[in-house]
């Protein structure tokens, strides 16, 4: 029994709820998938989702109701965590293009730039590659952050835009680019689910 904590303080949170429920059940695990907002919630929980959306925000919120910290803690500790867009700036150790307020978790060694795509192609979807699949997975792109450069060794790539990478793991983090939780398509969600497994 798996408990998966989606953090829901701001962002496309219900969407990621729903992704998560549906990709246990075609995992065949069973499983509570949490609306996430105060730190007692942590409490058993076996896996993080930080949604997209707004990252000031979401930083701003998450030192605000206390889960900064200790959902930094559980990171570094090994507890399986992923972020997409919003999420994957969160999870980032530099940002290009953050406010001077906006803190990052730094659970991944990757440099990002905060709203790269620009205006022109502020959002689109595009066929992206899979490291741990043999077909493409539609990659929904919202005012993407983008992965500018890989910082250590210790973090791998696991998606692709041609040959630009827009999702990254490192051991037990997930950052992606794009928003797996806007497709039908469990399969990223499903990859990091058995993380927790
Ligand atoms: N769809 C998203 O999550 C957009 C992220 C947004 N550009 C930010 O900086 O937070």
């Amino acid at each position: 029994m798996v408990k998966v904590g989606v953090i829901g303080l701001q962002g496309d949170v219900s969407e990621h709820i729903d992704a998560t429920k549906k990709a246990l059940e075609n995992l065949g695990v069973s499983g509570e998938v949490i609306w996430l907002k105060k730190p007692e919630q942590l409490e058993g929980v076996s896996a993080i989702i930080i949604p997209g959306g707004e990252s000031t925000t979401i930083s701003r919120l998450m030192v605000k109701n206390g889960l900064f910290e200790p959902v930094k803690k559980l990171g570094e500790e090994g507890l399986p965590i992923m972020g997409t867009c919003a999420g994957l700036i969160m999870l980032s150790k530099e940002v290009i293009g953050a406010t001077p307020e906006q803190k990052f978790l730094g659970l991944l060694d990757v440099k990002v730039n905060r709203n790269a795509y620009g205006r022109q192609v502020d959002s689109f979807e595009a066929p992206v590659r899979l490291a741990f699949s043999d077909e493409p997975f539609t990659g929904v792109f919202i005012r993407a952050p983008r992965i500018v450069e890989l910082l250590s060794d210790r973090v791998k790539p696991i998606a692709w835009l041609g040959d630009r990478v827009v999702g990254v793991e490192q051991d037990n983090i997930i950052g992606l680019e794009f928003h797996p939780e806007l497709t039908d398509d469990t399969r990223v969600h499903e990859y990091f689910l058995r993380k927790a497994l």
